[in-house]
C-alpha cells in the first residue's frame, strides 16, 4: 500500500450507520437480487468507512468435503470490499487488485459476517480491506477471523461498461453467437 493514502470523508450518497447499503446491480452474482444462482449477500453500513456483510454458506457452495469453496469466499470478499468502496465512491469502481488468506475451514451451514473497511485512497486507486468470521453454524466463534482480504479498486466511468452491456443476458446471438452455424 502506498504511504501517501489518504482517508476521504463519507460520501452523501453512502447509508447511515446501520442502514442497509443497498445492492448495486440487480443481476450481480454477489449481492444481486435477480441473480438466482448468486450468492444473495446483503450489507450494512457500520460507523465509519466500513461496512458489515452476510453470507450464508449454502450446500452448492462446496469445494473441498464440507467446506466452501475458495473461489466463492473470493468472491464474498471481492463483495464485501467493493461495497464499502461505496462509501467514498458515488460511481462504479472496479478490482483491480485481490488478496485472500483463508485462515480456518468454513463448513457449509455457516453464516459468515464480513466486515470491510477502507484503508485509504489515492488518484483512483481505493484500498480495502475486510475479514470474516462465522457468527452461525457449527463452528461459530465470533472471537475467531476465518479468512482475511485485501483489495485494491479503481475508479471508473460509465463507459467502462459499454463494451459488455449488450452481454447482460448472456450472449448476443450476433455478432458473437452461433447463428451461423
Ligand atoms: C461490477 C462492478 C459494478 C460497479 C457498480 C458500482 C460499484 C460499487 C460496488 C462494487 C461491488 C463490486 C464487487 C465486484 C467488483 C468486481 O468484481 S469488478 C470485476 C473484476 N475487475 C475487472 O473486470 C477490472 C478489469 N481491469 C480493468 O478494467 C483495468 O485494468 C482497470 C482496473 C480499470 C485499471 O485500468 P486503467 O483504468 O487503465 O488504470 P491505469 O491508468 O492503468 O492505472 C490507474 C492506477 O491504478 C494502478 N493499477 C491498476 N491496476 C492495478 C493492479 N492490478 N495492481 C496494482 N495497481 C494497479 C496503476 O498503477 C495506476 O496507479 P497510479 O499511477 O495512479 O499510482
Amino acid at each position: 500500500m502506498p504511504d501517501d493514502l489518504t482517508l476521504p470523508e463519507p460520501v452523501g450518497s453512502f447509508p447511515a450507520a446501520g442502514q442497509p447499503v443497498p445492492q448495486h446491480w440487480s443481476r450481480c452474482f454477489g449481492c444481486g437480487d435477480q441473480s438466482p444462482a448468486g450468492m444473495s449477500m446483503s450489507f450494512t453500513a457500520g460507523e465509519g468507512l466500513d461496512v458489515w456483510g452476510r453470507l450464508e454458506v449454502a450446500p452448492r457452495y462446496q469445494g473441498g468435503p464440507g467446506v466452501i469453496h475458495g473461489g466463492i469466499l473470493s468472491t464474498a470478499f471481492d463483495e464485501a470490499l467493493g461495497m464499502v468502496c461505496r462509501s467514498i465512491v458515488d460511481g462504479p469502481v472496479v478490482t483491480g487488485h485481490l488478496e485472500i488468506d483463508f485462515a480456518r475451514p468454513i463448513p457449509l451451514g455457516s453464516v459468515l459476517e464480513f466486515h470491510a473497511r477502507i484503508d485509504g485512497s489515492i488518484r483512483r486507486k481505493v484500498y480495502a480491506s475486510a475479514e470474516a468470521r462465522i457468527v452461525e453454524g457449527p463452528t461459530a466463534d465470533p472471537d475467531v477471523v476465518v479468512a482475511t482480504s485485501r483489495g485494491l479498486f479503481l475508479t471508473v466511468t460509465a463507459e467502462h461498461f459499454e463494451k459488455t452491456k449488450d452481454f447482460v443476458d448472456g450472449v448476443p446471438e450476433r455478432p458473437f453467437g452461433t447463428s451461423s452455424i
